[in-house]
């Protein structure tokens, strides 16, 4: 062998035991390990070596080969006639190539139909019916020998258990693709994430790892689907059937077997390229994952004249639609705060062409991601990007990993303003504890404080609240109250008359109550009724900074994380400060009295609901009356509801209290007793 043969011989030798292991992580263990775009251009390699070397063919190649070995786990079936693969187009030239190969073996120059199939992103299935019945059902396997999924097939909800009517044949084979839909498929895999179970690559090796389960219960439970592509043995042999693939297709459907609905014929390989481009444009829309298209010479004929190859029809080929999955390297990882806190850890990647643009950021979610992942800075990573979702990190390449690889590391402090950073037990969020101060979240709170629950600044809004701190006028709560009419006038849009309106108003809002300055702050999970329970519990703002875990937690409504954000809150120097700063400013609150030893508060026990439209005061304002009288204020009405207070264009709760023969107070006697107490 020359030294080039032997450099040939070598890389085939390579790509044949690469390719043999893909092949048994995806068809056997359904966990593939690369992506198909990497495989795919590792095949097309060596079947170009191959062709060009005829002295190193091989029976025994990955190229030569169908699917993978069944699994012994499986009662094995034997196929009557075998399951095949299709040949792979993956530009224009080469589908138009497919077409003029055909025509030049059936020596015709004609305008050949073909049949138009999405090519399904699932597995292929032999389901078999005898007089009328579902009998046996088989994955391809190896093309040869499958596996018995009989039970399995059997709890897929559009699997006919029994053909409609009578005009089929006694013995009949339908053949096609199972898969899941893409919403079952993102439901699955928020749950298993939920549930700690295992997390699926994509639809396919999600219906892959469904249907392959040796327990049919679990089987049953994943939404899977079954489309019909094909015939497969018909007994008896001279059973009448239609001489073209796409009306079989329709005689299939007449049995009652599902068909995909995009399913068309088209004239040429123009034509087929015509649909290509139609369904590609759909993609994104369609219910289910497709990997391109299949065109079949229609005439069933022609077909048994063209004839096979070792793997695949000479009378069928699949068009692939560019890849949703690719491979690319890990460069680093970013920490990205929201507008919340959460902490969302972003993958920058060595930028890669997927899912028709060019990717270089992908989301790591959260630090359990990551973990699941198993995934390093330097890695080789498999990223997927279909329609407009996100482009995801969906594993790690093992196989290409080099020593030199950096754990990631979770920040401990805010990457944007150094704040502690908080993850509780049973969250997968971490965030900042910055709160007011974090610039990520500084908006955000912003709108909270001034919003109508808090701090109630009339003129404030939200597109304000935007204008001043992009001009720098605001950094934390206080600057509200620093701001004067040079400033505000300075502002897009800012009349003189409404600054000084909103003067005023930033005036009067300084006297407020605790439960309402505590609600301002945005302490996580504190809201409206939490605050005001700790106000009336705690009656100083000094005590509920001082507080500890345990008494937060006699707190009514007050439970452990709530607690913890509490106290994390308070910890935070960050947020005292701004406290100190709105105190220092004039913000003041009335003296909460101390509730006497043994004096119950009168409607202490008691549960209310409020509903309709109250003249004299707000629904919030009502609530907070209230709660400072001992009540517990509920959303709904039920059997435990004490009173219900009914303002004007009270609806179903109304009718509800009445049912359950509930109190009703209207606003005029909700006035007389707050009057009384
Ligand atoms: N990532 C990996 O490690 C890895 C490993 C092995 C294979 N693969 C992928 O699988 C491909 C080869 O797999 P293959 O031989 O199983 O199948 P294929 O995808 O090349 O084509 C044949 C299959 O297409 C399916 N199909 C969907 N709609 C169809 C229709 N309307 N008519 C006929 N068939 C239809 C059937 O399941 C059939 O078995 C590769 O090109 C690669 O993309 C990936
Ligand atoms: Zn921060």
């Amino acid at each position: 062998m020359s030294e080039t043969d032997l450099q040939v011989k070598q890389r085939i030798d390579e790509l044949r035991a690469r390719l043999a292991e893909y092949n048994y992580q995806y068809y056997v263990k359904d966990a593939p390990t690369v992506p198909d775009a990497e495989y795919d251009r590792e095949m097309q390699e060596l079947m170009a070596l191959e062709q060009a070397h005829p002295e190193f063919q091989s029976v025994n190649s990955p190229s030569q080969k169908v699917g993978g070995q069944a699994l012994t786990a499986f009662e094995q079936v034997t196929h009557d006639v075998p399951m095949l693969s299709l040949d792979n187009a993956f530009d224009e030239a080469s589908l138009l190539a497919f077409e003029k190969r055909i025509l030049d073996r059936l020596k015709q120059s004609v305008t050949l139909a073909f049949s138009c199939e999405p090519k399904l992103d699932g597995l292929a299935v032999s389901i078999l019916y005898e007089d009328g019945q579902l009998v046996r059902a088989a994955t391809r396997g190896d093309g040869q020998v499958g596996e018995n999924i009989t039970a399995n097939v059997r709890t897929i909800a559009n699997v006919p258990l029994s053909l409609r009517g009578k005009n089929w044949p006694q013995r009949v084979e339908v053949r096609g693709e199972v898969f899941m839909p893409k919403n079952g498929f993102k439901t699955l895999n928020e749950n298993q994430r939920k549930s700690g179970g295992k997390v699926f690559a994509n639809p396919r090796n999600a219906a892959a790892g469904s249907l392959r389960q040796l327990d049919s219960k679990i089987t049953a439970k994943r939404p899977l689907m079954f489309y019909a592509y094909s015939l497969g043995v018909v007994t008896p042999s001279e059973f009448e059937l239609p001489e073209q693939h796409s009306e079989r297709l329709n005689t299939l459907a007449s049995w009652g077997v599902p068909l995909c609905p995009d399913i068309t014929t088209a004239q040429g390989g123009k034509g087929c390229l015509a649909y290509y481009q139609h369904i590609l444009e759909k993609r994104d829309a369609l219910p289910y994952d497709i990997d391109g298209v299949v065109f079949k010479v229609d005439d069933i004929q022609l077909q048994n004249t063209l004839g096979f190859v070792a793997r695949a029809p000479r009378w069928a080929i699949a068009q692939k639609f560019p890849a949703q999955e690719e491979v690319t390297q890990l460069i680093d990882v970013e920490f990205q705060v929201g507008r919340t806190g959460a902490i969302t850890p972003v993958a920058r990647l060595e930028p890669v062409f997927v899912g028709g643009v060019t990717v270089s950021n992908a989301t790591l979610h959260n630090q359990d991601e990551i973990e699941r992942l198993g995934v390093k800075v330097g890695d080789y990573v498999v990223i997927r990007r279909a329609g407009d979702v996100i482009p995801q990190v969906v594993s790690v390449v093992e196989a290409k990993r080099q020593s030199n690889v950096k754990p990631i590391e979770f920040p401990t402090q805010c990457p944007v303003c150094d704040s502690n950073v908080e993850k509780l037990e049973d969250e997968a969020v971490a965030r900042c504890t910055g709160g007011l101060i974090c610039a990520a979240q500084r908006k955000q709170a912003l709108k909270h404080f001034a919003s109508r629950k808090a701090f109630d600044i009339d003129g404030l809004g939200d597109k304000l609240v935007d204008q001043l701190v992009d001009a720098n006028l605001v950094h934390s709560p206080a600057d509200f109250f620093t701001l004067s009419l040079p400033k505000l006038i300075g502002l897009e849009r800012m009349a003189e008359k409404s600054a000084s309106k909103l003067l005023d108003s930033l005036e009067a809002s300084k006297r407020t109550t605790l439960a309402k300055f505590l609600y301002a702050l945005g302490i996580r999970e504190v809201g409206e009724a939490t605050a005001s329970n700790l106000a009336l519990h705690f009656r100083t703002l000094e005590s509920i900074r001082q507080a500890s875990i345990d008494d937060l937690i006699a707190v009514q409504d007050v439970g452990e994380i709530v607690a913890a954000h509490i106290v994390n809150f308070f910890n935070e120097s960050h947020n005292t400060d701004v406290i100190d700063a709105l105190l220092s400013v004039g913000i003041n609150w009335p003296e909460i009295e101390a509730k006497e030893e043994g004096v119950t508060l009168p409607l202490e026990g008691k549960t209310c609901v409020i509903t309709g439209t109250l003249s004299t005061m707000g629904r919030s304002d009502a609530k907070s009356a209230l709660q400072a009288l001992g009540a517990k204020v509920a959303g709904s009405v039920s059997k435990n509801t004490d009173f219900l207070v009914a303002g004007e264009k009270a609806g179903s709760k109304l009718t509800k209290a009445q049912d359950l023969g509930v109190d009703v107070w209207d606003e005029e006697a909700l006035v007389a007793f707050l009057e009384r107490h």
